[in-house]
Order: C-alpha cells, then sequence, then structure tokens
C-alpha cells in the first residue's frame, strides 16, 4: 500500500552495536512481535549481505546496501534511493541496521541531513556485546555511547555473575549519563521501549543533527570523511556457492576458525535436506541452528568470514574447504548435525546451544572464564 501524501515523516532508526552484538537478532525479534509496520535497510560489510538472508521474511519491506559501512560511503545515492523507497511504502518506522563496523554518530549524521522527503533521524539504538566486554574489556567510545538515544546491553547471560553486569552497566553510564542503558537477552526488547527513544529523539536537537552539520550533508552527496575507521584494520572473505558443505569439515572449521577471524556467519546447505543451517561464530562462541529456507532462495551456501591480520587466501581456501558435492549425509554426519544444534525455539527459557571454540590466540583463554 502506498503512503498518504499528508501522513508524518516516517522515524528512521539506526540499530548499531559491534560485530556480533546482536543487531539481527533484535531486529528479527522486532519483525516476529510485528508491533509496527517496518521497513529495514541492512548495511553488511562483507560482498555479500549475509544478514539480509538472516533477515526475518515478516519484514513488511526491505533493501540491502553490502560491501562497504554506511558511516564511509562516498556517494549516498544508494541510501538515499532505498529511504526513498522505503519512504513511499505504508510503515510505522523504518530500521537501518548497520554493519558490525560502523561509526553511529555519521551514520546518524547521514539519516539526520538526508534530503529525502517524508523521513525523519529517529535516534540510535546501539548495543554493547557484554561477552564481548567480558572477553578483552573493551567499550564503545565515548562519543558513540553519548551520541545513542538507547544503549541496550547484550549477552549479560554470558556474564559470570551479577555483578559484572553491574559494573558493565556502571561502565556505561558513566560515560553516557543521560541515555537509558537496558539489558537485551536473545533480542528481547520491548518495542515500545525503541519507538519512545525514537518519539524523544524527534522532540529535541541532538548529536546527530551536529554530525549532519560537521559533514555537511543535506549540502551535497559527495563528503570528505574526517573521523577515523576502526575498520580499515578489519578484512573480510566470502563464499557463494551452490554447493553444500560437509559436516564435519564445517564443525571443525567453527571449533577452531582460521587465525585472525573474529566473526564467521551465514547459512548453509547440507547435502540434499530441505533445512537451512545458519551458522554464527562470535569470537570464542559458535551457534549452529536448523530452520527453513526462504522460498526466494534457491538453497544457496553462504558464508562471511570477517577479522584483523587474516591471510585472505587462506581464509577463502579454508571456506572453500568445507563444500562439497556430496548429497547423501551419512548417519554419523546426521548425528554430528544434530549434537551441535537445536531448532530455534519461540520459548526464552529455551535458547539454543552454543558451543565455545578452540579458536587461536584471538579469543579469550577459557581458564579466564
Ligand atoms: N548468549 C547470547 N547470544 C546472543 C544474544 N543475542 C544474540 N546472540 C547470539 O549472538 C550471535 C550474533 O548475533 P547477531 O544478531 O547475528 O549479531 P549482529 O550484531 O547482527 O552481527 P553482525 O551483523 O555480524 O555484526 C548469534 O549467534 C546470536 O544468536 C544474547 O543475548 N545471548
Amino acid at each position: 500500500m502506498s503512503r498518504m501524501t499528508n501522513a508524518p515523516d516516517i522515524p528512521v532508526l539506526i540499530l548499531s552495536g559491534g560485530l556480533g552484538s546482536g543487531k539481527t537478532t533484535l531486529l528479527n525479534h522486532l519483525l516476529l512481535e510485528r508491533v509496527e509496520r517496518l521497513g529495514v535497510i541492512i548495511n553488511d560489510f562483507g560482498a555479500i549481505n549475509v544478514d539480509a538472508f538472516l533477515v526475518n521474511s515478516h519484514v513488511d519491506a526491505t533493501a540491502a546496501i553490502s560491501g562497504s559501512c554506511l558511516c564511509c560511503i562516498e556517494d549516498t545515492s544508494e541510501l538515499d534511493d532505498a529511504l526513498t523507497m522505503l519512504a513511499a511504502a505504508d510503515l510505522d518506522a523504518i530500521v537501518v541496521e548497520a554493519s558490525g563496523l560502523a561509526e553511529p554518530g555519521p551514520l546518524a549524521g547521514l539519516i539526520a541531513g538526508s534530503p529525502v522527503r517524508g523521513v525523519t533521524f529517529g535516534g540510535i539504538v546501539q548495543l554493547i556485546d557484554a561477552a564481548a566486554w567480558h572477553a578483552d574489556s573493551t567499550l564503545p567510545g565515548r562519543e558513540n555511547l553519548r551520541v545513542a538515544s538507547l544503549l541496550g546491553i547484550t549477552k549479560t547471560d554470558r556474564l559470570p555473575d551479577a555483578a559484572s553486569a553491574a559494573e558493565l552497566c556502571g561502565l556505561i553510564t558513566a560515560s553516557a549519563p543521560n541515555t537509558p542503558v537496558v539489558e537485551i537477552t536473545e533480542g528481547r526488547l520491548d518495542a515500545s521501549l525503541l519507538f519512545d527513544a525514537a518519539a524523544d529523539q524527534r522532540a529535541q536537537p541532538t548529536l546527530a543533527a551536529a554530525y549532519a552539520e560537521s559533514l555537511g550533508h543535506g549540502h551535497d552527496h559527495e563528503h570528505e570523511h574526517e573521523h577515523e575507521h576502526e575498520h580499515e584494520r578489519w578484512s573480510q572473505v566470502t563464499v557463494e556457492s551452490g554447493r553444500g558443505v560437509d559436516p564435519e569439515r564445517l564443525i571443525s572449521l567453527l571449533e577452531a576458525p582460521p587465525s585472525g577471524v573474529y566473526r564467521l556467519k551465514g547459512a548453509v546447505r547440507v547435502g540434499d535436506a530441505r533445512a537451512r543451517w545458519v551458522v554464527q561464530g562470535v569470537g570464542g562462541w559458535f551457534r549452529f541452528t536448523r530452520d527453513r529456507w526462504p522460498s526466494s532462495d534457491p538453497r544457496t551456501t553462504r558464508l562471511v568470514a570477517i577479522g584483523v591480520g587474516i591471510d585472505t587466501e587462506a581464509v577463502e581456501a579454508d571456506l572453500h574447504a568445507i563444500l562439497t558435492d556430496a548429497t547423501e549425509i551419512t548417519p554419523d554426519a546426521t548425528a554430528l548435525l544434530e549434537r551441535h544444534s537445536r531448532r530455534p525455539t519461540a520459548r526464552p527459557e529455551q535458547p539454543s546451544f552454543e558451543f565455545e571454540t578452540i579458536g587461536p590466540a584471538w579469543w579469550p583463554d577459557p581458564e579466564d572464564d
């Protein structure tokens, strides 16, 4: 349905947070709840937009921008086109899922200064991965925290105790005293908090407007990038194939990812099985869940590995080495898959299984946990 001409501007919310911090999980939760008519723009750093394939099919309207972080695109026409397309749809809100390497401030500046009619900047929800913080004590920079309208701490279930969660919350609040902080487990956020943040954002001038001003957005499409890009150190390797994967080799890759690889994600086919196997590796953990291929997808295996200082040729060879043309799955392989996976469940008390990897030095020493 197209939008009435006198309808209010659609708020555009930015969902940001480090690699694997839980953005897609939260977005899928919002889409499943179906409390609002949502449009989404999914930005992924990889050449293949794996996230676009992992976002729930209940989305009302969607656009994907791949291959770079939105915060550092020089030509904003792809973003403007996506916003123009979504602005014409009958939506309550648009969520931009930023890549895990994007900087929220400049991205907010892009949205706040966008010349597209019918949309308005609706705030930033910034996720902080408690497990990543516990592993290496790093937090997003103060500016990244302060520009957010809502801060969400994810994966507190992986912290050793409640005191660690309180310590993390205290550190965040010290950096951004005026920003509400909530815990979000397995993506379960009360959607009204998100949309209230958007409403507040519209009611008052924000840091985003200052970013828009400093970037010169709204005046022309080409702009200088003065902010430092943390992600220049990161590289990615993708594989996309009509072939399936060998379960044993896949599990071995997840258990011991190539050196420097922090994030490994995608969806794979195993033999001729009709199930889709979603692969999620973050830091020292991996998850492996079975769901269904969307009807629009011809069961294509897609994997992306992202890391620092990785030997991209070697990683590409490692990803290709798990592919196979075999259509039969042996009983042993089936048992292996079953042992490592759980069907996704709507019941919060039954989260899907997670496994700790025996990965390289990047990973926290299990003894430290
Ligand atoms: N234990 C635990 N795992 C979580 C939680 N939220 C998300 N995860 C898992 O974290 C992994 C990464 O989640 P995603 O939602 O894909 O993270 P993302 O931020 O979209 O990842 P990128 O787009 O690659 O940056 C998945 O295996 C999720 O199931 C949580 O609260 N607790």
